[in-house]
Formats: structure tokens, sequence, C-alpha cells
């Protein structure tokens, strides 16, 4: 048996302000701070310990990942950063109110945009200064890889490509691994190990901050997944990730 544990980034400005975010590079809130540092308590607690990490080229991942090592005094050990991690592309909506952009398309194109399967969102164009080839982040990525716009369908490809070469065999080896992503990378990555239908990822909302705890057999095959943390704070950041508008708060 072998344990993983996957955690979204906490929350970001752009996530309180509720914008589409995307591959915009924007920080971690005050809150979402405190969130990453509360998710580090609550696995040094659970006397969880990680041999590797790995996270995407986005600071509110980065930032996520290192308060959680450094809660639990780990930040010694070895980070892969990777675009293949980032959040799905949010294309030309990047930038835009979910609300306002929600009553101007209405909210079942919203939600297509934001949870279906293979549903792209607006494109880019090449001459947009969002265009992530004008990020030096991205200069040894090829052309043909770097997205103008993403679905869920085109994200699993490029995340399960990474777990596939990078993060499987340290698994397998029996390195413990914690990843620190974001809401769509990890529904890519949740979809690829649980073996959801298309129709089945649609329902499922990864919240902010909360440590999602995988045992996985010899296989990779999840017998045992769970979120730690109080059920009810968990439950209420979820129906908040499926549901940003603030009804909640
Ligand atoms: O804006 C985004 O990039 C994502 C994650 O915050 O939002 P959504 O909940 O619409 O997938």
């Amino acid at each position: 048996m072998y344990r993983l544990v996957l955690v979204r980034h906490g929350e970001s400005e752009w996530n309180k302000s509720n914008l589409f975010t995307g591959w915009t590079d924007v920080d971690l809130s005050a809150k979402g701070a405190k969130e990453a540092k509360d998710a580090g308590i609550l696995l040094k607690e659970g006397k969880f310990v990680f041999d590797v990490a790995y996270t995407s080229y986005l600071k509110r991942a980065i930032k996520t990942l290192y308060y959680i090592l450094d809660a639990m005094n780990l930040l010694w050990i070895p980070v892969h950063k990777t675009w293949q991690l980032n959040e799905r592309h949010y294309g030309a909506l990047q930038g835009l109110s979910k609300l306002t952009t929600a009553q101007q398309y209405g909210e079942d194109q919203v939600m297509l945009w934001r949870r279906s399967f293979d549903v792209l969102p607006p494109s880019l164009n090449q001459e947009d200064e969002r265009y992530p080839r004008n990020d030096p982040k991205y200069r040894d990525v090829p052309d043909s890889q770097i997205p103008l716009t993403e679905s869920l369908k085109e994200t699993i490809v490029r995340v399960q490509d990474y777990w596939d070469r990078e993060i499987k065999p340290q698994i397998l080896a029996g390195k413990n691994v914690v990843i620190a992503a974001h809401g769509n990378s990890l529904r890519a990555l949740v979809k690829y190990l649980e073996n959801l239908s298309n129709e089945e990822i649609v329902d499922v909302n990864i919240p902010t901050g909360t440590p999602l705890v995988y045992t996985l057999d010899e296989n990779l095959k999840p017998v045992e997944k769970y979120y730690l943390g109080s059920d009810q704070k968990v439950e209420h950041k979820i129906r908040k990730a499926a549901d940003p508008d603030k009804i909640l708060e």
C-alpha cells in the first residue's frame, strides 16, 4: 500500500474576488496563507512525513507547498516544479468576473466552461498579452504545448503525462509524495486515479487548502480517500469551491 497527499492551494486573491484565474500568477490572500499553514499543522499532527514534493509554476501553489513544508519542518526535501501541474488554462475568460460572465452568458454556459469535461473556454489569440509564450516561466515549453485555452480533457493529457513519467515511479519506489496544485489540475488527476467517467467528474469540487489523502494499492488504484479536517469545515469548503459567489460566506 502507498499513501499520496494532494492539496489545492489556499484561497488566492482572485478566488477571493471571484475572477477566472487559470494561468494568471496571482498570490495567496491572507486567508489563503493561513489555510496553507493550517494544512501543514494538520499534516504534522497526523504524523504525515513526505520524501518528495511536486507543485506547479504558479506562486499560489508554490507558496502553499512551502507553508505546509515549513509547518512540518520539511523544507529540506526535494521540490519539483512543473508547468504540467498548472491550473487548467481558462483562455480569454482569465481576469473576468465569474458573476458578471454568468449574467452575460447564463449560469449554464458558465458551469459548462467551469466543470464540463470537454467544453473549451473562448480561446486567447497569440497577440494577447496573456499568451503564456510572453512569460519567461514557459520559455522551455514547446510551442505545440503552450495552451491558448484548455478544457479538463486537455489538462488531463499533460497532468497524466507528468504523473506517469515523474510522480508514479517515485511512489512505486516507496517515496511519500505530496502534490500542491490547483482545483482543475487536481480534478484531472483525481479523474485519472479514480477512473471517473466524464459525467462523474462534473460534480467533483476540490476545496482550497485541505489535504486530500489517498491510500493506493500496488497498482496505484485508490482503496481509501479522505480529507483531513473537520467534516463540517471540509463540506463548507467543497460547497464554496462549487459555488464561489459568496452566498455561503
Ligand atoms: O478560476 C480558476 O482558475 C478556477 C480555480 O479557482 O476556478 P473554477 O472554480 O471556475 O474552476
